[in-house]
C-alpha cells in the first residue's frame, strides 16, 4: 500500500485524481491539501463535488507543518496545481525523497532554455529537471519506474502523441497538422471570463503560440503545427491530425505500426473509423482512428482522450501504478 498526498486538490484534476486513488485498492490517501490562503480550506471535498460523497476527506492548508507530515508519512505527492506552484513544490518534496507526480507543465522540458518562453519564468531547479522523465505511460514505462521526478504530459500532447508516435518511421520534414477541441474543464475550475457559460463558443486559441505545440514536438521528434479549439463542452480532447507519410507508405505499414498498442488495454485502434468525444468522457481510453490515402500518402488520424482523465488525472494514476509496480 503506497500513501499519496495530493495537492490541488480541490480543482478539477486533483479532484479527479483523489477519486481515482480512493477507489484504488493498492494505495491510500495521506491528506488532500490547498493552499494557505485557499476559500476552500477546511471543507470537505464533497461539499465541493457532491459527486465524491464516498470521499469523507477534508481540504487542509499547505502549510511549512503539513508540508512536514506530506514528507513523514507520504510515498508520493501529486501535483495538480498552476505551473509555477508546482515548479518550487516538486523540487522540495523530490529532494525530501518523495516520488513527484506533478501534473503541470513545469518539467516537461528537458531543455531549461524553453521555459521563459512557454511559461513566463526562469527554471529555476536545474538539478531536478535533469531528473524528470516524461510520464506518457504507454511508451516511457522504463523512465516512470525509475524516477521520482514523474512530469504527467498535457492533454493535447497525451492525444496528439498517442496518434503520431508509432508513426515516427514514416515521418518526413511534412510537419503533421493537428486540429484539436477540448472541453472547457482543461482551463480548469478558477473563475475566467473566456470560461464562462455566455462567452464560451466554438473558436481556436494560442493560434501558431500554444506551449503544446513545442511540447508535441519535443516528445515526437517533428516539429508540428498544432491548433487547439475550446468547445462548448464540459470533458473532452478530440485531436484531428493531418499528415503527409513518406512515399511508398501502405495501408498495412500503418496498421502493423498500430499494433505496437496490441498490450496497451487503454489504447483502441480503430481503421476507417473516428472515435467521438463521448465514446471517451469519465474513462481512461484514448481510442485513435485512421483512414490513408496511399495516392497522395495523406493520412487523417483522430485521437479522443478525456482531458482530466486521460489528459491528466488517470494517466497521473498510471504513472503512480508503473513508478511503485503495482
Ligand atoms: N484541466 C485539465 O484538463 C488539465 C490540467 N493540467 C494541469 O494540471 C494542473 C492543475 O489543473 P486544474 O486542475 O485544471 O487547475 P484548477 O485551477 O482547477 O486547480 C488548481 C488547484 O491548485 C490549488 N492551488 C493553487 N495555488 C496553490 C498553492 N500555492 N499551493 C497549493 N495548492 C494551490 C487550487 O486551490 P486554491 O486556489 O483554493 O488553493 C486548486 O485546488 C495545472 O498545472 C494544469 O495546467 C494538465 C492536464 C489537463
Ligand atoms: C481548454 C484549455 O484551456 N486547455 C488548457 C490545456 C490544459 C492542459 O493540458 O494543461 P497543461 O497546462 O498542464 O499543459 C490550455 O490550453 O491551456
Amino acid at each position: 500500500m503506497k500513501n499519496i498526498a495530493i495537492i490541488g486538490a480541490s480543482g478539477y484534476t486533483g479532484a479527479q485524481i483523489t477519486a481515482l486513488i480512493d477507489n484504488d485498492t493498492s494505495l491510500s490517501i495521506q491528506g488532500l491539501y490547498v493552499s494557505e490562503n485557499s476559500l476552500d480550506k477546511g471543507k470537505a471535498l464533497a461539499e465541493l463535488y457532491p459527486a465524491y460523497q464516498q470521499i469523507k476527506l477534508s481540504l487542509s492548508p499547505l502549510t511549512a507543518d503539513a508540508k512536514q507530515s506530506i514528507v513523514e508519512e507520504a510515498d508520493g505527492v501529486v501535483l495538480a496545481t498552476d505551473h509555477a506552484v508546482s515548479l518550487e513544490l516538486a523540487a522540495y518534496f523530490y529532494k525530501q525523497g518523495l516520488a513527484v507526480f506533478d501534473l503541470s507543465g513545469a518539467y516537461r522540458f528537458a531543455d531549461i532554455e524553453q521555459y521563459p518562453k512557454w511559461y513566463g519564468f526562469e527554471h529555476t531547479q536545474q538539478d531536478v529537471l535533469a531528473e524528470a522523465v516524461y510520464g506518457l505511460a504507454e511508451w516511457n514505462h522504463q523512465q516512470i519506474a525509475g524516477s521520482k521526478m514523474i512530469a504527467v504530459p498535457g492533454c493535447y500532447p497525451t492525444a496528439s502523441l498517442t496518434a503520431l508516435k508509432p508513426l515516427t518511421p514514416y515521418l518526413t520534414d511534412a510537419y503533421p497538422v493537428i486540429n484539436a477541441v477540448s472541453g472547457v474543464t482543461g482551463a480548469g475550475r478558477k473563475a475566467q471570463l473566456h470560461t464562462s457559460f455566455c462567452e464560451v463558443s466554438l473558436t481556436p486559441y494560442g493560434v501558431l503560440g500554444h506551449r503544446h505545440q513545442p511540447e508535441i514536438a519535443t516528445h515526437l521528434g517533428q516539429e508540428v503545427i498544432f491548433t487547439p479549439h475550446l468547445g462548448n463542452f464540459k470533458r473532452g480532447i478530440l485531436a484531428t491530425i493531418t499528415v503527409q507519410l513518406a512515399k511508398g507508405t501502405t495501408e498495412a505499414d500503418i496498421a502493423k505500426a498500430y499494433q505496437v498498442y496490441n498490450d496497451s488495454p487503454l489504447v483502441s485502434v480503430l481503421q476507417n473509423q473516428f472515435p467521438k468525444v463521448d465514446d471517451v468522457v469519465n474513462t481512461p481510453n484514448c481510442i485513435v482512428g485512421w483512414k490513408y490515402d496511399s495516392q497522395s500518402n495523406y493520412l487523417v488520424v483522430a485521437s479522443a482522450i478525456d482531458n482530466l482523465m486521460k489528459g491528466a488525472a488517470s494517466q497521473g494514476l498510471q504513472c503512480i501504478k508503473i513508478h511503485f509496480g503495482l
